[in-house]
């Protein structure tokens, strides 16, 4: 688990650096096959090392506001300017990831319209300069449960950069996109299918 900070006392600390990501999502009324409501989107995105975060990227406080730089990183990334106040912001952790130390992982959160999502979809595979590069394409979280652990268990199952599953999971309760039984029920069958394909023959 990493250790919450205050965002505040995250820019008082010397020697790190400061990643901020955003989860930008919203309410849709679409129905997967005409009848399961898919109720949110939430985006993400397939990063070039192939795992799955969030956009944005390293930020320096010193030359820019946090919210500024995320902004400024989310314009390459999505395509679009989405302002990012400080009112976005939700939580600020030291990471404990041994391939990034010294690393601050500041996390914000936007709510938008299916419009507004949708144009933020169009224009990170037309406009984005990271596109087929940095970003290999933004996905949808899929927030349902199919059979044998389709949808959300099958999606946490995949690999993430850094601490951003956390960051989703704490999100989606944050938001109340999901219970916190739903969460555990997730978390709990995305385990299981791990432990069952780390015995599949490659
Ligand atoms: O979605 C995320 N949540 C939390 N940390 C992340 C996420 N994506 C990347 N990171 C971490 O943030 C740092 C900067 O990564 P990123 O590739 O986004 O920025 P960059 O394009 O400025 O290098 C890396 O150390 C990475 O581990």
């Amino acid at each position: 688990m990493a250790e919450r900070i205050t965002r505040e006392d995250a820019l008082t600390r010397e020697g790190f650096r400061h990643a901020c990501h955003i989860m930008l999502y919203g309410d849709s009324s679409a129905k997967l096959f005409g009848k399961i409501p898919i109720k949110h989107i939430v985006l993400m995105q397939m990063r070039f090392d192939g795992l799955l975060g969030f956009p944005g990227g390293l930020v320096s406080p010193s030359k820019e506001t946090l919210e500024a730089g995320l902004s400024r990183e989310l314009h390459e990334e999505v395509g679009v300017a989405v302002p990012v106040g400080v009112d976005d912001h939700i939580s600020s952790c030291l990471s404990q990831s041994p391939s990034s130390p010294r690393l601050i992982t500041h996390f914000y959160i936007k709510k938008m319209t299916e419009p507004e999502l949708k144009e933020i979809e169009r224009a990170a595979v037309t406009t984005a300069t990271d596109h087929g590069l940095e970003v290999m394409g933004m996905v949808r979280v899929p927030l349902y449960f199919l059979k044998n652990g389709g949808g959300l268990p099958y999606f946490l199952s995949h690999s993430f950069i850094c601490n951003s599953r956390a960051q989703l999971l704490s999100a989606l309760l944050h938001c109340r996109l999901l219970s916190q039984g739903e969460l555990e029920k997730a978390v709990r069958q995305a385990e299981q299918m791990r432990r069952t394909h780390s015995d599949d023959p490659h």
